[in-house]
């Protein structure tokens, strides 16, 4: 087990800056996601510590050692690819012992070692197959396999669960992170599904053009945004404009004039004294009735109209307009709830603790 280091880690391709100035630190045994959109730098940043691309600028260290210079195999990393990269002439057994034999490991102990990783994976009926006779998920198993078979010290997995169908999707990472645990293999895993990366990570890092946004577990991440970007890439949002109007120290509360006009929001967190600030909430983090409720120090309640409903099963979203602006809300269990239509005048209630305040 080793802890990986990233500091200041820049890579240009020609005038592309795809990584600026990158710091990170994966502890021992830690699963770690780079979350972020299409061309932010991911599978860059994942290609620099698997050792495939030598950074522009910028070390790399596995523990105190500085591995910035040297090759994949001298890291001894585990590398999982979204297209699987199987050798398709050999047979799952091969694929698997592929890495022990360059390693020149003893051929009884790659005899254990592969149908030891093939019971953990639930693959051992499959050793004598070719990958061509296998499903897609069978496939991804057997390239996790491979990877860890080697005993690596870091594992890199770039989207690997991208090609696989949605169910199959939800086994193979379920998977994924017990067998990461129980290895306790410090891990790297690239994706762009935020929904796999609140799921799997220890800590996520969003990046953005080729920086890091935000780093945290997925609670912070998702509850405690620091930027508008970390908050509308990770989940629903709502975000809306407004103008800080004053405090009010005894009762813990900042007053917003915004565009759905006076919100009350509670003042502990760190604002800075600009005006202009961003109120953040989640749809989920609202109430919505057609009766208003009782008015009271700790919340806001804005009227306003349905305008869209959205039936998503175990949710039901609506956007309610509140003067020119849309407010999205999302109800839980919707059958314990009243029923509500377009065009029905509502009260949203917003706690002041559910909201953040963002500086832009
Ligand atoms: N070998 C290369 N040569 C030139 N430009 C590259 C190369 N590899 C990546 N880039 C550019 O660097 C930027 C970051 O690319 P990267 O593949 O790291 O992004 P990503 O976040 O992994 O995206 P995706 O989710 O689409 O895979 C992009 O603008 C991309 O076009």
């Amino acid at each position: 087990m080793v802890s990986v280091r990233v500091e200041d880690v820049w890579m240009l391709f020609g005038n592309v800056k795809a990584l600026q100035g990158v710091d990170l630190e994966v502890r021992e045994g830690e699963m770690v996601t780079l979350l972020g959109p299409s061309g932010c730098g991911k599978t860059t940043l994942l290609r620099v510590i698997s050792g495939l691309y030598k950074p522009t600028k910028g070390k790399v260290y596995f523990d105190s050692e500085d591995v910035t210079d040297k090759n994949p195999w001298e890291r001894n990393v585990g590398l999982v690819f979204q297209d699987y990269a199987l050798w398709p002439h050999l047979t799952v057994y091969d694929n698997i012992a592929y890495g022990l034999r360059l390693r020149k490991v003893e051929q009884r102990e790659i005899k254990e070692r592969v149908r030891g990783v093939a019971r953990l994976l639930g693959i051992e009926e499959l050793l004598d197959r070719y990958p061509h006779q296998l499903s897609g998920g069978q496939q991804q198993r057997v390239a996790l396999a491979r990877a860890i078979v080697i005993n690596p010290s870091v594992m890199l997995l770039d989207e690997p669960l991208s090609n696989l169908d949605a169910k199959i999707r939800i086994n193979v990472r379920t998977e994924i992170r017990k067998l990461q645990k129980k290895l306790n293999i410090t891990s790297i895993y690239v994706t762009h599904d935020q929904e796999e990366a609140l799921v799997l990570s220890d800590r996520i890092v969003v990046m953005n053009h080729g920086r890091v946004e935000q780093i945290g577990t997925p609670f912070e991440i998702y509850y405690h945004p620091k930027t508008l970007f970390v908050a509308d890439f990770v989940g629903q949002v709502n975000i809306i404009k407004g103008r800080i109007n004053g405090m009010d120290e005894s009762r813990h509360l900042i007053e917003v004039d915004s565009e759905i006009g006076r919100v009350l929001v509670s003042s502990d967190q760190d604002v800075k004294s600009s005006n202009e600030v961003y109120l953040i909430f989640r749809p989920e983090m609202v109430e919505v009735s057609k009766v208003k409720p009782r008015e009271d120090n700790e919340s806001t309640i804005v009227e306003g109209m349905i305008d869209a409903v959205q039936f998503l099963g175990n949710i039901l979203r609506a956007d309610v307009a509140v003067g020119e602006k849309r407010i999205r809300v999302e109800l839980h269990n919707p059958l314990f709830r009243e029923k509500f239509s377009p065009q029905d005048r509502v009260f949203v209630r917003i706690p002041a603790s559910n909201i953040r305040i963002l500086t832009g």
